[in-house]
């Protein structure tokens, strides 16, 4: 990424509170202005003496004008830098609200393709590290490189020889920054891929905490933690290594203005066209020309920072949108149509390099019960998401009554569609408004006639709180069952007219199995119900049940036609038959 794009991203999360930027440069140069004027007043007072006409009065004046450039100074850049502040997190907020925004309207597994880990430290960690220098940079850098330009102005005006003197030092700090420099780009490059790496060990250990507890791995997993962290340090001290002797050497010689402006201004004051005011007036502005001048060379380090944390946050913020449409379709039924799918998630451009699915045609009949089976990673679930356009197909079209899905606008599609799968997740609010998420305009009386029906009822109240008690304090006493059925409770609530069951009896042990069984009856009432199963029993009374192998549909029928017809169903079928006598003699003690 060059230079340009990160400003220019910055430029544009900045138009809101562009007038408070400028406004704060405005008052940061007021502040400059005062900062200038104890020089003066000093010269002034320095005069006095030198001449002989030195008062009381004339000196408590000088003093007093002094003062007031100081607390110009002060204050202003209070003033600046509270704008600025304001400013900083204004654009930080609209980044951030850019990302989440991105986040919803990217394809859906685009997103879950990224980890949790990653998006939490470029949103909350990588962005926040631009605060800090944005707020100090646009300010005080200004006024760090404004304030030297005004003092060498004002010795130039004072004796053009002196101003020159006391800028002696700079060529030859640059030079040696220069030589610091020269491998920056690189090593900061490189600083930051070491950093990722190490905060990606780090969140991985912690996320895989249960797993690596459970298989004994504490010693394998914890040397690779010391590991990233021991050679992280290593490279950081390495850089410092390399730089220190010219950072030092930079660091003394380019304050050293003494070094110029003390013999050229005895040589001049010798020869008698320096006056002693303008001699010592000379010394006190060079030295204060290089302090604004070294704490600029540390916003270097800042715009680098703010560089590669936009250029992190950029690859949020540019995440490929689903194509969206605003205009409300009317939409003639809810039968599905697939007419020559075929999906990869893997392309290059326009190239597939693993097709998932390959000109697939399937009709999905309104109000019917169609079950995909198949073995593992036969495409089934990847069907059901592009029905629900978490990803759209790479060739081929979905219809629904009639509609191709990318002409409904995202929110209608999602209001048409109940998307239930294994992973129920639970929102840190009361059980009540997790399943409220599924209607937020029901009624506590809705909601609990939901629950009833998804047969939540019965543990929910067994809580202290009931529906009240909040999914993280519940969330650790909640059986996978009991969890699948809030989320069919949420979808009850929604009363969408098709309904996707992805793997949802997945948890259903025996005990459970009835009441799922009962809930999602309620559910699909109706419905067009799509669900997916390896346990065959649950989709037996299947309108149509789809046979799917490596992508392609492979038999279509009902459970007694396929049963017929001999296959991968009738052997689907036996492996199940098989593994439940197995389950029942286990239960029966193995009889
Ligand atoms: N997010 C993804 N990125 C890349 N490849 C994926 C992704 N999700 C699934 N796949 C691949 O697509 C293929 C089909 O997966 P899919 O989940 O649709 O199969 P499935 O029939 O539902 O399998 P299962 O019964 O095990 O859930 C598999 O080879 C899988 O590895």
């Amino acid at each position: 990424m060059n230079q340009e794009s990160w400003l220019k991203t910055v430029v544009r999360f900045a138009k809101p509170c562009r007038r408070k930027l400028i406004f704060s440069i405005f008052l940061e140069v007021i502040s400059v202005g005062g900062g200038i004027v104890p020089y003066f007043g000093v010269y002034q007072i320095i005069i006095l003496f030198f001449e002989g006409k030195q008062t009381v009065q004339d000196i408590l004046f000088w003093t007093s004008i002094c003062l007031l450039g100081y607390v110009i100074k002060l204050l202003f850049h209070a003033f600046a830098t509270t704008l600025s502040h304001i400013s900083a997190y204004t654009i930080l907020e609209g980044m951030r609200m850019a990302m989440a925004d991105r986040l919803m309207h990217a394809p859906l597994g685009t997103v879950l393709n990224q980890t949790v880990g990653s998006l939490k430290s470029i949103i909350v960690d990588r962005v926040e590290t631009i605060e800090l220098p944005l707020a100090h940079l646009i300010p005080e850098g200004f006024s760090n490189l404004l304030l030297p330009i005004c003092v060498f102005i004002y010795l130039f005006i004072i004796d053009w020889r002196m101003a020159l003197a006391s800028i002696i030092t700079v060529p030859i700090a640059f030079i040696t920054y220069g030589f610091m420099m020269k491998n920056f780009n690189e090593k900061y490059h490189d600083y930051m891929e070491a950093s990722n790496y190490v905060n990606g060990v780090i969140v991985e250990y912690v996320e895989g905490i249960e797993v690596i507890k459970a298989f004994n791995q504490s010693t394998t997993s914890y040397e690779k933690f010391e590991k990233a962290i021991h050679s992280f340090k290593e490279y950081t001290l390495d850089w410092f290594r390399s730089t220190w002797k010219l950072m030092n050497f930079g660091g003394a010689v380019l304050p050293s203005t003494l070094l110029g402006t003390l013999p050229i201004g005895m040589i001049l004051y010798k020869q008698g066209s320096l006056s002693p005011a303008e001699l010592t007036m000379c010394m006190i502005l060079s030295l204060g020309i290089i302090g604004p001048l070294t704490s600029f060379t540390v916003f270097i380090n800042d715009l680098k920072s703010i560089e590669y944390a936009v250029k992190d946050a950029d690859e949020l913020l540019n995440l490929e949108e689903l194509e969206n449409t605003n205009k409300s379709t009317s939409i003639k039924g809810y039968d599905i149509e697939l007419n020559n799918v075929s999906f990869c998630y893997d392309s290059t451009g326009n190239h597939c390099n693993n097709n998932v699915l390959s000109s697939l045609s399937l009709n999905i009949p309104q109000g019917n019960f169609t079950a995909l089976v198949g073995p593992s990673g036969s495409g089934k679930s990847t069907i059901a998401r592009l029905i629900a356009r978490f990803w759209d197909v790479s060739e081929g079209e979905i219809r629904i009554g009639g509609t191709n899905i990318k002409e409904i606008p995202l929110s209608q599609l999602g209001d048409m569609v109940s998307f239930v799968t294994q992973d129920n997740f639970l929102f840190n609010c009361s059980l009540l408004e997790n399943i409220r998420l599924g209607n937020p305009k029901a009624t506590d009386e809705e909601v609990l006639q939901a629950a009833k029906s998804a047969c939540c009822d019965g543990f929910i109240s067994n809580f202290e709180k009931g529906y009240h008690t909040s999914a993280g304090e519940a969330g650790g006493r909640l059986s996978g069952g009991e969890k699948q059925r809030i989320a069919i409770a949420r979808a009850i609530l929604k009363d969408a007219p098709i309904v996707i069951l992805d793997e949802a009896t997945a948890f259903t042990d025996p005990e459970n199995e009835d009441k799922i069984q009962k809930s999602i009856a309620a559910l699909t009432k109706g419905k067009t119900l799509l669900v997916i199963a390896h346990r065959l029993s649950t989709i037996k009374n299947a309108d149509q049940i789809i046979v799917l192998e490596k992508g392609k549909i492979r038999n279509k029928g009902t459970h007694e036609e396929l049963l017929r017809k001999e296959g991968l169903y009738e052997d689907m079928w036996k492996a199940h038959i098989g593994a439940k006598l197995w389950a029942a003699n286990q239960e029966l003690g193995g009889v």
